[in-house]
């Protein structure tokens, strides 16, 4: 059956997919006053930038799904096109290799679309990949937590072996709404024994404020709406 929803036609409101032309871009600004993202060589510095332009300019947004009031950002775009895939793994790669977090031990990926990159990402760090699931889906002894996202609650497991004692963990997901979802993972991690050394996402819904959520250092690749969709 097919959705009612279309995409949201282009307006002068600055959103992730079309950010204000005279503004910045604010990502580089937003993760640099988080601390923790260090200068990079001018060469990645220009790679980086450029492979951000391409991939928000990919992204589609869809006013009232799942609920009304929700503009619903979507990134599958990217994964539809090889060229964008390898840039998202590249710019995330960059990103995480400058952001002086140091290599993790492994990457945390949230149910389901944090599993769309995180293995890739884990693979070219050269870390682990562990899943962070909706409850029920985990065999064998499981943490559990619960949490508020921007609609609805669920909960979140983790096996409880999956990370060790001491282990050092990049958590990553697609999209930071109200942090809901990345907090429970990572006080799941923490449950389990592991540092979060930092959160990566590819799009930061900043109007919500979910990082403010978040204990660890954060680091989103692209900014997206800035209000609320109006209703
Ligand atoms: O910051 P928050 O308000 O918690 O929202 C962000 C979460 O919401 C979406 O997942 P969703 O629960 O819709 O599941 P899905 O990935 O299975 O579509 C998104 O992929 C994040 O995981
Ligand atoms: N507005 C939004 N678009 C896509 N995924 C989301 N997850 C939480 N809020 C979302």
């Amino acid at each position: 059956m097919s959705s009612t929803n279309t995409p949201a036609a282009h307006t002068s409101k600055a959103t992730s997919s079309h950010p204000s032309r005279d503004k910045p871009d604010p990502t580089l600004e937003s993760n640099a006053s988080q601390g923790g993202f260090a200068a990079t060589r001018p060469s990645a510095a220009a790679e980086l930038a450029s492979l951000k332009i391409k991939l928000q300019s990919s992204l589609r947004q869809f006013p009232d799904f799942p609920e009304p009031g929700i503009l619903f950002e979507d990134i599958l775009p990217i994964f539809a096109n090889p060229e964008l895939h390898e840039g998202l793994l590249r710019a995330l790669e960059l990103a995480v290799e400058k952001s002086g977090w140091g290599k993790p031990d492994v990457v945390v990926g949230l149910d389901a679309r944090g599993f769309l990159f995180g293995p890739s990402l884990a693979l070219r760090l050269g870390a682990s990949f562990v899943p962070v699931r909706k409850r029920g889906k985990l065999p064998g002894p499981c943490e559990t937590a619960e949490f508020q996202k921007e609609y609805g609650s669920d909960f979140f497991q983790m096996q409880a072996d999956a990370v060790k004692q001491g282990q050092k963990v990049l958590v990553v997901d697609d999209i930071i709404a109200t942090g809901g979802s990345a907090a429970a993972a990572g006080s799941l991690v923490t449950k389990l024994g592991g540092t979060v050394a930092g959160y990566v996402f590819i799009l930061e819904l900043d109007f919500l404020k979910g990082r403010d959520k978040l204990d660890a250092p954060v680091y989103t690749l692209l900014t997206g709406q800035e209000e609320k969709l109006e209703q």
